[in-house]
């Protein structure tokens, strides 16, 4: 199978209690038509509650307890995407709820990481689910809010109807200050646009897609976590050879404070464009469309993660600008390391 015949993984996240399990309700409770949803659920604890909060018993349901994703069950959540893959019939999407505590990154990285699942399931997007109350004191205190928040490909305001507009604008703006580039929407008892957390296509490599257009012109500011945003922008071609080098260098050097990455690149000697995608230390690129005749080539790169320099970021792209002595070539993609 293709991946473009992959089923769509939704991952949903957020921190304890933010209201993940209440949006996934309203998900599956909404009118759907024929779709068919395979939902995969985490919890910690050795008996799952969230499971049996789950509406709809005729859903495929998958309950992975005693354990988090990101780390100690990462091997179960193949194992669980398998068995709804291998029960039947089509699936038009599978849903991901995440525990309270999961980073994002090494999730997501697991669906670049297996080559056999990455033919079958294709991650979509990160959903990360804030909540309007608590967000500003859980970023305060723990890391792993902002890696949720950083990460996120749509951010979804929840409690929003128990808020006044000034603790909703402060929540947005604590948020944004971390995560610019994601849309936000609101949700009030998980009433909210759902048909928008799907198609998001976020680690698709057909850059129209990409959501450049959404990234800052202002890089993220820095919060306590050093947690930011960096974009880089060049209107040079690259040297294939050194800036396939210089990224995997980067992601095996910084994989762990890099959290993300995602990229448009200019190759010398490519009249295609090279897309890439990188979650940690995993890369994965290819060179995809042409350029269209009156299109800005500019390179555009992003990087989301903590305690970057982007003079630095910014000095190790420009050392991969092609001389013009540089003999055109054929561009490889970029392997997945
Ligand atoms: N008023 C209001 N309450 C909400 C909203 N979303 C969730 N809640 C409540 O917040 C509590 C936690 O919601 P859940 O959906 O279980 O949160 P969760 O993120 O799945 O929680 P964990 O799985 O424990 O991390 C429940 O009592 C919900 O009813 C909302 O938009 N408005």
């Amino acid at each position: 199978m293709g991946r473009e015949k992959a089923v769509p993984v939704t991952v949903l996240t957020g921190f304890l209690g933010a209201g993940k399990t209440t949006i996934l309700n309203a998900v599956l409770s909404a009118p759907r038509g024929q779709k068919r949803y395979g939902v995969i659920v985490n919890e910690f604890g050795a008996i799952g509650v969230d499971g049996s909060l789950v509406i709809g018993a005729d859903e495929d349901v998958i309950e992975l307890a005693n354990g988090c994703l990101c780390c100690s069950v990462r091997g179960d959540l193949i194992g669980a995407l398998e068995t709804l893959l291998e029960r039947g019939g089509e699936l038009d999407a599978i849903l991901v709820e995440t525990t309270g505590l999961a980073d994002p990154g090494p999730i997501a990285a697991t669906f670049l990481l297996d080559d056999d699942l990455s033919d079958r399931v294709r991650l979509d997007g990160v959903v990360t689910v804030l909540d309007a109350v608590h967000v500003e004191r859980q970023l305060a205190e723990e890391d792993v809010a902002a890696s949720q928040i950083a990460f996120a490909d749509l951010l979804v305001l929840a409690k929003s109807d128990i808020v006044n507009p000034a603790q909703r604008l402060a929540a947005e703006e604590a948020a944004r200050a971390l995560n610019s580039a994601a849309p936000l929407l609101r949700s009030e008892l998980g009433d909210l646009d759902i048909e928008a957390l799907f198609g998001l296509r976020a680690y698709d490599l057909n850059t129209s897609r990409l959501g450049f257009s959404a990234v800052p012109a202002v890089d993220g500011a820095r919060s306590s976590h050093a947690m930011s945003c960096v974009s880089l922008t060049l209107d040079r071609s690259l040297d294939p050879a050194r800036f396939m080098d210089w990224m995997q260098d980067l992601v095996r050097a910084r994989g762990r404070s890099i959290l993300r990455s995602k990229g448009v690149v200019s190759l010398q000697g490519e009249d295609r464009r090279l897309v890439f995608q990188g979650v940690q230390t995993m890369l994965d690129g290819d060179v995809r469309e042409r350029w269209a005749p009156d299109e800005d080539r500019r390179s555009r790169l992003v990087f989301i993660g903590r305690d970057m320099d982007k003079a630095e970021l910014q000095a190790g792209l420009e050392a991969c600008i092609a001389h013009p002595s540089t003999a055109p070539q054929r561009c490889r993609p970029v392997a997945a390391s």
